[in-house]
């Protein structure tokens, strides 16, 4: 397998001054690029703790996280240099303006070709007239496209994206799924989507629910 993440007998728990949190335990998935694959699941049952692991942000408490790419055994910051992030509050530098946003993983990776490319990706989401604009000055819908565009710039094999939708209005949120959706089949990366939105999770072509513990495949 040339690109992989494997969850072995994963578990994990938060503990406080007051008591411990279980989370999971002993679950076992693997995430293939050409999919997209949503979780879904009650409020704090776990899924965005368990998007993190699998993403190599966080380390589980017990059980392994193997991770291959182009046919190698790698470790987390590896898997993260080769993934996208999308995020519920969309987590764009207040900073930089809609181009410099989409430019800045590109230019982190010192390609000197940043700013072209990131101008073509401000086209495909619709918001080249928009390329000098700060966060501040950009629609929730228009922010989440350019973090959407921003996950992808990089030709990711791995996208995960934790409640990307959660912030935005029906309509919005529908703009944004056929988006994201789009550009994960076009690249053929392996996409995890952690949801509470039925539309969402309808797009994905396999389904998980995590509840007390468990990760049950849903039809
Ligand atoms: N750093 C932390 N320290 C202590 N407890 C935490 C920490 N992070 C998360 N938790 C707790 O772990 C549980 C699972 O959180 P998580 O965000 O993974 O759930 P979730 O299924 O994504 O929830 P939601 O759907 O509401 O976003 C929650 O009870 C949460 O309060």
């Amino acid at each position: 397998m040339q690109d992989q993440i494997e969850l072995k007998q994963v578990g994990h728990y938060f503990e406080t001054a007051s008591q411990r949190i279980d989370l999971f335990r002993d679950l076992s998935q693997t995430i293939v690029p050409g999919g997209i694959q949503a979780i879904v699941g009650p409020s704090g049952a776990g899924k965005s703790s368990l998007l993190s692991i699998a993403a190599g942000l966080e380390a589980p408490r017990t059980g392994a996280v193997s991770i291959t790419i182009g046919g190698r055994p790698v470790d987390a910051r590896a898997l993260r240099a080769r993934s996208g992030f999308i995020f519920q509050q969309f987590h764009l530098m207040p900073e930089l303006d809609a181009i410099g946003n989409l430019a800045l993983p590109l230019r982190l990776k010192g390609d000197r070709h940043a700013f072209d490319v990131a101008a073509r990706w401000l086209e495909k989401i619709g918001l080249e007239k928009r390329a000098r604009h700060r966060p501040d000055q950009l629609s929730g819908g228009e922010q989440q496209r350019i973090a959407i565009a921003r996950a992808f710039v990089g030709n990711p094999r791995f996208v995960f994206a934790d409640e990307p939708t959660g912030n935005l209005d029906e309509r919005t949120a529908a703009a944004v799924t056929d988006l994201m959706v789009g550009f994960a089949r076009d690249s053929g990366c392996a996409m995890v989507i952690v949801t509470h939105s039925r539309r969402l999770a309808a797009c994905a072509d396999t389904r998980l629910r995590l509840t007390a513990g468990r990760l049950e495949a849903l039809q």
